[in-house]
């Protein structure tokens, strides 16, 4: 499939950052920059914002995320969120699988595929995140890595579910420190990782699905990462903390 017929899809990843107040500025800054914008457009914000942004967001074209979920419906598991809390406030996205979680909170490939599958049973759509470390891309092994990671992820996944996800390939060395992934790198395991999917589901599942690019993507490098053919947007950090970068971003995948 041309890259045209796939939609490419522009998210925020918010992290732990803005509050309340800032949040509702950021959100009616964005608004209007984005409105016109030929992609999808999500914001991912905290646990604590995500009221306030549906609200903004309402009527809008923009979609509200948020940036992690537990496995379970219920129960005791203190400090957790269940999708289906997220879901029933008008929740649409979840990320799932980000290296800080991974790297920070022992998220696991196992805990992953857990929560994705939480998610999609809550009838959420996925953001999962997968990407090497630096010394697994110099070790020569970032395709084993991303393969694993989406092999698990997605075990138990339907090809109809499979509608519900968007893959971010995210390579570790390249989030939130300035360094960028190539647009040749970025396109490189963006492919490697549809041809994952491929062999998972089928070629038509795979030509379907969105796979963005996430790592110091910003309003200078957006054109160039959104110019590969399987590269279908971006997860994008400490630049869609800014307005103008983020509708930056978006005017580039809008081309
Ligand atoms: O982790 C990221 C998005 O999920 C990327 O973060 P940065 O854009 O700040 O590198």
């Amino acid at each position: 499939m041309e890259k045209s017929l796939r939609k490419a899809v522009i998210a925020g990843n918010w992290k732990m950052n803005k509050n309340r107040a800032e949040a509702k500025a950021l959100i009616e800054e964005i608004k209007p920059l984005v409105k016109d914008a030929d992609c999808g457009v999500i914001v991912c914000v905290p646990y604590t914002n995500l009221e306030t942004a549906l609200e903004l967001c309402k009527g809008s074209n923009v979609g509200v995320g948020a940036e992690n979920c537990h496995w379970a419906k219920s129960g005791a598991f203190t400090g957790e969120i269940s999708a289906d809390m997220l879901a029933e406030m008008g929740v649409e996205y979840v990320i799932i699988g980000h290296s800080e979680r991974r790297q920070y909170f022992g998220e696991t490939d196992v805990t992953v595929n857990q929560r994705v599958r939480a998610a999609l049973d809550a009838g959420l759509r996925v953001i999962l995140c997968v990407g090497e470390l630096l010394e697994q891309r110099e070790q020569g092994i970032t395709e084993e890595i991303c393969a694993m990671q989406t092999k698990v992820a997605l075990q138990g996944v339907s090809e109809a579910e499979l509608e519900r996800i968007i893959i971010a390939y995210e390579p570790v060395w390249a989030i939130g420190t300035g360094k960028t992934a190539t647009a040749d790198q970025a396109e490189e395991v963006c492919a490697f990782i549809r041809s994952v999917v491929e062999k998972l589901y089928n070629k038509k599942a795979a030509d379907a699905l969105t796979i963005q690019y996430g790592g110091s993507m910003n309003a200078a490098n957006a054109d160039e990462l959104l110019s590969k053919k399987n590269v279908d947007g971006g997860l994008i950090g400490g630049a869609s903390l800014k307005a103008p970068d983020f509708a930056a971003i978006v005017k580039a995948a809008s081309k």
